[in-house]
């Protein structure tokens, strides 16, 4: 008699749908989260943007007119935030987001420290203008257009893909580059860190081909116990290698980031 399932008959309010402890957990915490409510405020697509938000702010990463590469780029928060600071939205256009996100920038309370790098860092940044900004975002999923971002979808250890990144550049260097990517999970400690050092090795790479003196390298990755190894990798190219744990990320998560400054090609 019913061509369809009976649930299409019942008023909204009626149905129960069964979660298991652990994604009601999930979504208790998600919508609880103020980053979660913060993003969804300022329609930035990820919780995460205020991770890059925080080490922003506090190194002075980004600046108007940079080279910008943002790699595991999906959803597209990061390369909201990288866009706004690269296009100079947020002083001029976005005056609203501004007060927003001063609002955001007292929230997350920044303390800044001995560690904190000033304007000098980079030099190579101050040459350019808001009209030579150039952001790239990439990812294996596909992105929904970014006003000024250039979007390729492929994998960040693929040749084709560094030779799509490489066309865009022309003969330009990037200021900066920054990986947020993640592998899929396993479940398994041990198997998400060795695929998340990969990971930040194929970033590392990009970088070694696309970055400019005195360029920054931020990178997500899982600690282990190869991460060392990445920090001694890392130390050999930039003149400072900070472990960072913003605020925004989950104090259970075992994620941490590397922001790698002042990037030396001659280095080793
Ligand atoms: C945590 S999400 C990034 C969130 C992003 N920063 C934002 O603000 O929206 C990690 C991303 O890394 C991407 N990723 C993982 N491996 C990749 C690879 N080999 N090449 C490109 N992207 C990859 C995943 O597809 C995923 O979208």
């Amino acid at each position: 008699m019913f061509s369809q399932p009976i649930y299409h008959f019942l008023p909204l309010h009626r149905i129960h749908i069964r979660y298991s402890s652990s994604s009601t957990r999930w979504i208790a915490r998600k919508q609880s989260d103020r980053f979660t409510k913060q993003a969804a405020r300022q329609n930035y697509r990820a919780r995460s943007t205020y991770k890059l938000i925080e080490l922003d702010l506090k190194y002075k990463i980004i600046k108007k007119g940079n080279v910008a590469i943002d790699c595991g780029a999906a959803p597209g928060g990061w390369s909201q935030y990288i866009a706004e600071r690269v296009f100079g939205e947020i002083d001029s256009q976005k005056d609203c987001n501004e007060k927003q996100r001063r609002t955001a920038k007292s929230k997350i309370d920044v303390q800044f420290d001995e560690e904190e790098v000033t304007e000098e860092k980079n030099d190579f940044s101050k040459q350019q203008d808001v009209q030579n900004g150039l952001v790239i975002a990439v990812d294996l999923c596909p992105i929904e257009p970014i006003s000024g971002v250039n979007v390729i979808q492929g994998d960040i250890t693929e040749h084709k893909t560094i030779d799509k990144i490489k066309a865009l550049l022309g003969n330009r260097k990037a200021n900066a580059i920054f990986s947020d990517m993640a592998p899929n999970f396993s479940g398994k400690h041990l198997v998400d860190h060795m695929q998340s050092m990969d990971l930040c090795e194929a970033a590392l790479s990009l970088a070694q081909e696309t970055l400019g003196p005195g360029g920054t390298f931020l990178c997500k990755f899982l600690m282990g116990e190869n991460d060392k190894e990445l920090r001694t990798k890392l130390e050999r190219k930039f003149r400072k290698v900070l472990y960072k744990k913003p605020e925004a990320s989950r104090k259970e998560s075992s994620e941490g980031y590397f922001v790698c400054l002042m990037y030396s090609s001659d280095a080793e």
